[in-house]
């Protein structure tokens, strides 16, 4: 989800508010404009939360937010404390930090869904791609990856890492057509685009199955449809829309909603599929036997329809859409962005790499020692010890890949934008300090404070890869210590397929290439400290494995 909102980049939203407010504001008319927002609207009444002062020159905070997100906190923090005001991307929030992040998820009483939803009226646009399950709160497309998706996660594995493999090969070799270097170096102007592959097919391979999975549209579906979203949710403004502009911009939302075209064409591509599956059941009930049924989300979907309260087809792909546009752009984007941490971080290669191979190999000798025991006790060995699958990326194998969780995990610590999540209180909620955030006001996590606190280690603004090795910290451990997926009830269900994927990619790609570069280096900083969404800078240079 985080990805369909950070499409829109911050900067825009406070662009569109610079050009409201005249240039050229002193010291003193800046006091006054943070006057004006306190007492303007959103902060609330509580006064005993103190405004961050605004910086010479500026009229918000976002220019210096933008220039230095470390020090704008740092510089706020110690002024005022955990808990302050700010006014950024056009609005006034509540900035909360340390121990009271936690208060933030754990309370139902704040909301991310409403904050999202004032910032681009997405609700509305879900609303009319789906027919059933209109409940503001309503948990469907969360149960839907927690109950259809997560259990099965290692079923699908097999699947996911065959198609990510597969995909691989073919991007690669197309740059190798034309633009390999010599000594086996190979220059890829936008890797974005090897990883949009690799990820829309490895998706749509679990949620629509490998038969509508090999239709290019539905490829082209599961690549374009969070920018095509992404580029009709503006970037912040609707919130300043009046209440007429609004409902104008919702109603056009149900009318020219550009994901309708996208539900379409899985419409057209799984009606044939279902109709044929519809039929092999039936015959497999006529003839008595037992009806294989077809290992993806769209049946598993189709299985629950009752239980979902689907209305057709066309609302079960509406469904699928919002998870569509939950999972694949933030997935390619930051396995995008993993790949240039290995190429800026280039040490930490070798121990990766050995890393894979010693677990396939740990596995490979397991799996013999089985096979040997069962030929000592006289007993057949299965399918499932066929020597010629030892050495496959199975869940199991990529759980054990520590090295990479960790390094996983640390890109994750390292990247987020310091500022996010925001909340919005449903009605007026008082923190343990005492402090109080008014209903309709948006409190925001200060993730620096969670991501760099002394209980991450030493270093904290450093990037150390193996901080989290030989620690229970998974990457996919949602925690008030780690926060990319938030925490709580409504924490990323989709962290396990996500973060599986990831270290899935990191394995291939450092099992053919030795050393990724950077071909920019001067856009380093830059690049691995961009926002979820924004688009890559530079391009990689991949060095074949000899
Ligand atoms: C690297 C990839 C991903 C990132 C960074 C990410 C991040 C997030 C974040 C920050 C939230 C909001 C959590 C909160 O409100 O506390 C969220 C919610 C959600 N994500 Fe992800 N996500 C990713 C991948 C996925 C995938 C692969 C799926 C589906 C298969 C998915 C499905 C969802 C859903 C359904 C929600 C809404 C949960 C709710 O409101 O209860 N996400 N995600």
């Amino acid at each position: 989800m985080l990805g369909l909102v950070s499409n829109s980049p911050g900067l825009a939203a406070s662009d569109a508010l610079k050009a409201a407010i005249p240039i050229g504001i002193g010291l003193a008319s800046a006091a006054y404009l943070t006057m004006k927002a306190v007492a303007g609207d959103g902060f609330g009444s509580d006064k005993s939360i103190p405004i961050a002062s605004l910086r010479a020159g500026d009229s918000t905070h976002d220019k210096e937010y933008y220039e230095d997100q470390d020090a704008f906190i740092d510089r706020c923090q110690s002024e005022n404390g955990d808990v302050f005001g700010i006014y950024l991307m056009n609005k006034n929030q509540i900035v909360v930090s340390g121990p009271m992040v936690r208060e933030v998820f754990m309370n139902e009483d704040f909301s991310a869904g409403d904050s999202i939803d004032e910032l681009t009226s997405m609700r509305s646009y879900f609303r009319s791609m789906t027919k059933s399950n209109a409940d503001l709160d309503n948990r469907t497309i969360h149960e839907l990856v927690r109950d259809n998706i997560t259990p099965y996660l290692p079923r699908y594995t097999a699947r996911i890492v065959l198609q990510l493999e597969k995909n691989l090969d073919i991007e690669m070799a197309k740059y190798e057509a034309t633009c390999r270097k010599e000594d086996g170096r190979i220059l890829v102007e936008k890797p974005i685009t090897i990883l949009q592959e690799m990820v829309a097919n490895a998706m749509a391979t679990v949620f629509v199955g490998p038969e509508i999975a090999k239709d290019r549209h539905v490829i082209e579906t599961f690549i374009h449809a969070a920018a095509d979203f992404g580029k009709v949710l503006g970037s912040g403004e609707a919130r300043r829309h009046s209440a007429w502009k609004s409902f104008l911009r919702r109603t056009e939302h149900r009318i020219m909603n550009p994901l309708h075209k996208h539900i379409r064409v899985l419409v057209d591509a799984s009606t044939p599929v279902v109709l044929e599956r519809r039929r092999l059941e039936k015959e497999a009930e006529a003839q008595g036997r037992v009806y294989e049924r077809p290992d993806d989300i769209l049946q598993k979907l189709l299985d629950s329809f009752d239980k979902y309260h689907f209305v057709d087809l066309e609302d079960v792909c509406g469904h699928l859409m919002i998870l569509i546009l939950a999972s694949v752009h933030t997935t390619t984007d930051t396995s995008t962005n993993l790949l240039f941490y290995l190429a800026a971080y280039p040490q930490y290669i070798q121990t990766l790499y050995e890393e894979q191979k010693e677990v396939l190999d740990q596995i490979q000798k397991e799996r013999e020692a089985q096979r040997l025991e069962l030929l000592a006790k006289g007993e057949p060995i299965g399918d499932d010890l066929d020597p010629s699958e030892d050495r496959f990326l199975t869940a199991a194998a990529i759980k054990r890949m520590a090295h990479m969780d960790s390094f996983v995990r640390e890109v994750f610590r390292n990247r987020i934008d310091r500022l996010t999540l925001g909340h919005k209180a449903r009605k007026d909620i008082t923190l343990s300090n005492g402090m109080v955030i008014s209903k309709g006001v948006t409190a925001i996590i200060n993730m620096k404070s969670a991501h760099q606190s002394p209980s991450q280690g030493e270093d904290v603004t450093e990037f150390r890869p193996w901080r989290f090795v030989g620690k229970s910290k998974a990457a996919t451990k949602a925690a008030a210590d780690f926060l990319p997926f938030g925490m709580g009830k409504h924490a990323c269900p989709g962290r396990f397929l996500a973060i599986q994927e990831l270290k899935t990619i990191g394995v291939l790609m450092l099992s053919r290439y030795s050393m990724l570069e950077i071909q920019d280096p001067s856009k380093t900083t830059k690049i691995l400290r961009s926002r979820i969404g924004t688009p890559t800078i530079s391009g990689l240079i991949f060095t074949e494995r000899k």
